[in-house]
């Protein structure tokens, strides 16, 4: 999918040495990192990449040939193929023309790993991995608020369960292996919003990020 654009887009960046920052933002659902991108955004001037509110558009539009398929795997808590995600995240990255991204919720499997490996690591610079640690008790209290107005078809206890169950297996394990390359930045998500946000704009104070 768009690979006329991204190869050209793809050209003038390196032309101009514009070889775009990342940083992968992980979690579990309702562990805040939504609500943290947000944050960084206003202060630090990145671009949020949400891979599931992607997804959700993708499933919206009319006629979408992926739209049943996106549905049934967020209803299900299971990971879309990488295929679809990461030719929205790199449509989205070329399509903006900036130069530093909060890629949030993304990779999450191996299969999500394996296809950025093969498609986008080596176009961008991966700065590191922001993980928002925060236990299943209180995301799932989060989550539960959040479903009473979200309107999310995943937002409610049967969803959630799989979700949870599809971050510890399959998630988890991405983690750990940018832990051993020393990429994550772990920050203790329990606390209020505020709270949390002090440590994380620090942290991309300190040159973690790309000012
Ligand atoms: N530190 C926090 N303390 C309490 N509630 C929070 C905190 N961070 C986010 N929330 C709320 O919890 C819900 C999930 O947050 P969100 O940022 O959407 O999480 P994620 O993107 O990780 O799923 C939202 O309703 C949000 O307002
Ligand atoms: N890389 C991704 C990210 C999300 N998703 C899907 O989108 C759902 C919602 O992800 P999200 O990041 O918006 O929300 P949270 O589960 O983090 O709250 C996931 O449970 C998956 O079904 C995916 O398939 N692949």
């Amino acid at each position: 999918m768009f690979t006329g654009i991204s190869m050209f887009t793809t050209a003038v960046r390196q032309a101009f040495k514009m070889t775009p920052n990342v940083v992968f933002v992980l979690g579990g659902p309702g562990a805040g990192k939504g609500t943290q991108c947000q944050k960084i955004v206003e202060h630090f001037g990145y671009v949020h990449l949400s891979a599931g509110d992607l997804l959700r558009e993708e499933r919206n539009k009319p006629g979408s040939q992926y739209g049943e398929l996106i549905e049934t795997y967020i209803k299900e808590g299971k990971i879309v193929p990488v295929e679809i995600t990461c030719s929205l995240l790199e449509r989205a990255i070329e399509e903006s023309g900036k130069k530093n991204f909060l890629v949030d919720g993304f990779p999450r499997n191996q299969n999500n790993l394996d296809g950025w490996n093969k498609v986008m690591a080596d176009k961008v610079n991966l700065q590191f991995v922001l993980f928002f640690d925060c236990p299943l008790e209180i995301c799932t209290a989060r989550i539960l608020k959040r479903g009473a107005t979200s309107g999310r078809v995943d937002d409610n206890i049967e969803s959630l369960k799989k979700r949870f169950n599809t971050y510890s297996t399959e998630t988890k394990p991405i983690i750990e292996h940018y832990a051993k390359q020393n990429l994550v930045k772990t920050i203790d998500a329990t606390r209020p919003a505020e709270e949390v946000y002090k440590e994380v704009e620090s942290l991309f104070r300190k040159g973690a990020g790309d000012k």
